[in-house]
């Protein structure tokens, strides 16, 4: 069984939604579900893990690289939208304590300062959480900033909806299993690690950087992280296009391993959008193949 964000209606409820109708248990944080996942209770949780508007969600982030090592398998990107919903006969203009999720808040920010400029915003656990307590009569909190689906699933009423600041956002989710064999390569994949640097030296992030730019491999994020020991120490989270079995891949993660103290290998998974990375003359398996073939023939005593 798998576990998820939840409760209910959250947009990683939904993310889930797309890979399996199985029963699943939803967990009130990351952490919760990601616990779960190594404890054994289930094989897997789905679990945000970037936002094109609000960025990385540290929590997952942090949480993945903390306590027994696990596996991204797959990532799934959906678009988010939200509404904000009450209960029955609260009119916008009487709402003044509005709950959400962190993200939901930002993405929502300038709507809610314009529309409802009166309202203070406090952070919930989840959407759908904000929702869930929204709905209970004796509730605080006048309304919820979450999807329509929490909307609906606590009987509240939509009061305005698509009151994103960038219409157009999606939410990226990762189902994340114990470390294990790492799925077979597709030719569309993304590779998840986290790099420490040796010491807090000019140009060490140069040295990471540098180990995937001279061998072709993109980066799709990256993002400093606090490595939690003190003040100024950082770690870097960073996407890269491509496999652990592809060759470029593989010997940037070699050449990692030389320069960082540390690096966490988080998973190599097919992209959510099937993208293939165009990969530059020269770093293709071909081209390193040959270039080993090449090396390897100039000790031979029968060259020239
Ligand atoms: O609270 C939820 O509904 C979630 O799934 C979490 C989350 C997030 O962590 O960013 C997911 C998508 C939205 O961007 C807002 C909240």
């Amino acid at each position: 069984m798998l576990g998820y964000f939840g409760p209910a209606g959250t947009f990683t409820h939904q993310a889930l939604r797309t890979i399996t109708d199985d029963e699943a248990v939803a967990f009130s944080s990351v952490r919760e579900a990601l616990d779960a996942v190594r404890r054994g209770q289930v094989r897997g949780a789905v679990v945000p893990i970037e936002n094109s508007v609000e960025g990385g969600v540290s929590a997952t982030l942090d949480e993945l690289i903390a306590g027994e090592p696990l596996a991204i398998r797959a990532e799934i990107v959906i678009p988010v939208e939200f509404g904000l919903y009450a209960r029955e006969g609260t009119r916008l203009e009487d709402v003044r304590q509005v709950l959400t999720h962190g993200h939901a808040a930002a993405q929502c920010r300038q709507w809610l300062a314009e529309r409802v400029p009166l309202a203070q915003v406090t952070e919930a656990g989840s959407t759908a959480g904000a929702a869930a307590e929204v709905a209970r009569p004796e509730s605080r909190y006048d309304a919820a900033v979450c999807a329509r689906v929490a909307g609906e699933t606590y009987g509240l009423t939509e009061l305005a909806y698509a009151i994103e600041d960038n219409p157009g956002a999606v939410t990226r989710f990762v189902e994340v299993g114990k470390a294990g064999p790492v799925a077979d390569r597709t030719g569309a994949d993304k590779t998840t690690l986290v790099a420490y640097m040796r010491e807090d030296h000019s140009g060490a992030l140069l040295e990471i950087l540098e180990q995937f730019a001279v061998r072709g491999v993109n980066l799709t994020r990256i993002e400093s992280r606090p490595t939690k020991t003190t003040l100024g120490s950082y770690c870097f989270s960073i996407d890269v296009e491509g496999h652990l079995h592809d060759k470029r891949v593989g010997e940037a993660l070699e050449g990692l391993h030389r320069v960082c103290p540390r690096v966490h290998f988080l998973g190599s998974y097919a992209r959510a959008d099937q993208s293939r990375p165009k990969i530059a003359d020269g770093f293709t398996d071909d081209s390193y193949d040959a270039a080993a073939a090449w090396v390897e023939s100039l000790g031979s005593p029968y060259l020239g």
